[in-house]
């Protein structure tokens, strides 16, 4: 018997067969080629499954590219379900305004009707009255203005965690930090705070399987389903139970519910205890809170239960934890292969918050005008959800002169719009200076960029996820300097997208962080108090140099040397546990000198120079045997790559700064005056002459800030090595 012909036949031979199966074979599995002019609005189906081959891995690339060739209306079918998809930002407009009432409902998917308890939520309920009133209360209770800026306490103490953590593990290891998990970790504390509220804080939920049960739901969500798109066929349905999918949602919804139940009965006993104790404290309320009034609300206008609440809690978590991460991290991305754009940024952040606190307060972000930019460049480039979530056709209407049948899913494919060379100039190109001037925002009313969707589904939660990133990016920003990890070149970065429910970056972004120095130092010397945790180690360099005394020295080692801290053992002599100069009347006499030339070479090295291990080498890898003999060396040399952190350039930019910023015209003399006197004045040659133009030369007076200005410029010129120039021996 001859075998069928598509058996083992390799692609070549194909090729080669002029059949009529392989013509057939050809058009229907036909990579599409770009730029063709528009045949029809029905690319070629397979029997069965439709064109459910050609969504691959991302289907907003494949889709993207299949409407290149068939327009930017498609009708498609995904086995037995039609799905029409808009690319274009008028045929955007036309499902999202035009005809948003035809298109404003959700298609029942299998996931999505468990884990919603039966649609009782906001996202995936289907238009009704009920989906009205659900929203209403979303839009209006949960996410008005007032109650996402009631959550800023929230947000600034998770983002400080957030930039403590980084810089802690920066001071421990010189090894890249993983901002991936930083960030995602962040909008996951953010999100369980602000709906579960502050009494949870740091507690971790039934042993920690919280996050591992969001991650989960996250992966089935993401999973394929056969029965969406064979709907009441019982085939899928036992595909859907032998790919185990059922039983993942089944454990899924069972963790979540039993979560869900577990705090909102601490709520309510909370609020039971509350009634009866009236001196109790006025606590914020989280979302929990909230809702739990309006299930007492006997007025609402609907029958609040436990479900309905963890059905919208779902949504909170859904909708805000990945999405506000996979923002962040795309940023980064970016930022970090175009090093000139992240400067241009931190110099905004940095001039604007100047060194008025810690970090980056939610009151800074209205002058940060490129950081929005930023934010703005990302959500066209990189919309976490790229063909919105899906909507379904309700009745029968035309788009485009086509007829679309009711119970046709639609998906607008934002991704494509963002990257339309029609809309965008260069739009694969990252220039977030595009928005400069530009009216154009994502609050859904351009169809030309719609990250937060747009019409009665537009996005709720797009006030409260947009402040997450711009706050956390701004600290980021802040508070460190950036630089991809040793031996990796910017081509290197992996621009690669994962699949699933919104689309991430595949691979983790990894960089490695240097302090913000100024900064940094100036948030340890606070918290540390003014002369840093280093004043019983480093001793000169560090405590003349105030700017720079915090550098380097993080709260890791002020950690570490906590044997140290608060106790009053030295080396005197004193503490026989502590012998290194020895004791009595033998005791080493060159104690005090010993230890300035090594707390000084020490001081010097550090405030100079980044260190990290050779590459390929790790912590582990450093030997720490000793050779014997009088003294006890270490027995191999210590190799360790340096990086001058280019103190020239500091030392101008302080100088700058202080004849920028000396007020009194004597003061600013007397600066002057010292710059020439250390053979340094040709360096700020631009600066003295700008000073010079504006001193009233008549008003010479001797001041207190005069003096102060002097020595302190003394002071950083001779830590950077400038010494007197000739002649001038008697300063
Ligand atoms: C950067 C962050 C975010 C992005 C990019 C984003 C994006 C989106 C998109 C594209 C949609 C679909 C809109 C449509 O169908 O037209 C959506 C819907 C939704 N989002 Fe967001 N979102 C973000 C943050 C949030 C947050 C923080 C929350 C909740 C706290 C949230 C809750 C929701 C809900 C409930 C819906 C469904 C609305 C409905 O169907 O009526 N989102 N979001």
């Amino acid at each position: 018997m001859s075998e069928p012909i598509l058996k083992r036949v390799c692609p070549e031979k194909l090729m080669r067969i002029p059949t009529n199966a392989n013509k057939w074979i050809r058009t229907h599995f036909a990579t599409p080629t770009p730029h063709i002019h528009h045949l029809h609005m029905r690319p070629p189906k397979l029997p069965i499954i439709g064109n459910l081959h050609q969504l691959g891995h991302l289907p907003h690339r494949s889709l993207s590219k299949l409407s290149d060739i068939y327009g930017p209306v498609m009708l498609l079918r995904l086995g037995r379900v039609p799905l029409l998809v808009v690319s274009s930002a008028e045929t955007a407009r036309e499902i999202l305004k035009t005809q948003d009432l035809n298109f404003c409902t959700r298609s029942s998917l299998l996931t999505l009707k468990r884990l919603s308890y039966n649609f009782l939520d906001v996202a995936f309920s289907p238009h009704s009255e009920y989906w009205k009133e659900m929203r209403r209360i979303f839009v209006q209770e949960l996410m008005s203005s007032k109650r996402v800026h009631s959550f800023a306490p929230v947000r600034g103490e998770e983002v400080a965690n957030m930039v403590d953590s980084i810089s802690k593990s920066c001071a421990c290891s010189m090894r890249p930090v993983d901002l991936t998990e930083e960030l995602f970790s962040l909008t996951n504390r953010v999100i369980c705070r602000i709906a579960f509220g502050k009494s949870y804080q740091g507690r971790k939920f039934d042993g920690g399987k919280f996050s591992e049960v969001v991650y989960e739901v996250m992966a089935v969500l993401g999973t394929f389903s056969a029965s969406d798109f064979y709907p009441s066929s019982r085939i899928a349905w036992a595909v859907d139970m032998i790919t185990g999918l059922k039983g993942r949602l089944e454990r899924c919804f069972r963790d979540f519910d039993k979560f869900y139940q577990q705090i909102i009965d601490e709520h309510l006993e909370r609020a039971e205890n509350k009634q009866d104790d009236d001196e109790e404290e006025e606590e914020e309320e989280d979302i929990i809170d909230v809702l739990i009034g309006i299930m007492r609300d006997q007025s609402s206008a609907i029958h609040i239960t436990a479900d309905h609440i963890k059905a919208v809690i779902m949504n909170i978590f859904l909708g805000g934890v990945d999405t506000g991460a996979i923002v962040m991290v795309w940023a980064m991305t970016e930022l970090a292969r175009k090093p000139e754009l992240m400067k241009k940024a931190q110099e905004e952040i940095r001039t604007s918050v100047g060194n008025k606190g810690n970090y980056v307060e939610e009151g800074d972000l209205n002058q940060l005008h490129y950081l929005k930019m930023i934010v703005k460049e990302t959500l066209r480039m990189h919309p976490p959800g790229p063909l919105l979530v899906p909507r379904e056709c309700m009745n029968q209407c035309k788009v485009n002169g086509y007829d679309i049948s009711p119970g046709t899913r639609a998906m607008v494919n934002v991704w494509a719009i963002g990257r339309n060379p029609e809309y965008w100039d260069n739009p694969d190109e990252f220039c977030p200076e595009r928005f400069e001037d530009s009216i154009i925002d994502y609050k859904g009313q351009q169809f030309e960029f719609l990250p937060f969707g747009g019409g009665r589904r537009v996005c709720p939660g797009m006030t409260m996820g947009v402040l997450n990133v711009e706050l956390a990016l701004a600290n980021l920003l802040y508070c460190f300097d950036w630089k991809l990890p040793n031996g990796m070149n910017v081509e290197d970065i992996d621009m690669d997208e994962g699949a699933g429910l919104a689309i991430h970056k595949k691979s983790p972004l990894f960089l490695q962080t240097a302090f913000n120095a100024e900064h940094y130092s100036r948030r340890d010397r606070d918290k540390f108090g003014r002369d840093g945790v280093g004043d019983d180690r480093v001793s000169e360099a560090p405590r003349q140099n105030e700017e720079g005394a915090g550098r380097d020295q993080g709260k890791c080692r002020h950690e570490r040397d906590r044997r140290f801290e608060d106790s009053s053992i030295n080396y005197r002599g004193q503490h026989f546990e502590f012998l290194p100069f020895g004791g009595g009347p033998r005791i080493c006499p060159g104690i005090n000198m010993g230890v300035l030339n090594v707390e000084h070479a020490l001081a010097n090295l550090l405030y100079c120079f980044d260190w990290e291990l050779p590459n390929g080498m790790n912590v582990e890898d450093i030997e720490m045997d000793e050779v014997a003999g009088l003294e006890l060396r270490k027995r191999s040399p210590l190799l360790l790559g340096g990086t001058y952190t280019n103190q020239t350039e500091k030392l101008k930019e302080k100088v700058r700064l202080m004849l920028k910023n000396t007020s009194g015209q004597i003061a600013k003399l007397e600066l002057i005056d010292t710059l020439e006197r250390l053979g340094v004045g040709y360096l700020f040659e631009g600066e003295i002459k700008k000073s010079l133009e504006d001193i009233d030369h008549n008003k010479n007076k001797w001041t207190k800030d005069s003096l102060y200005a002097t020595s302190l410029t003394f002071r950083i010129l001779r830590q950077h090595g400038y010494k007197e120039s000739a002649g001038n021996e008697n300063m």
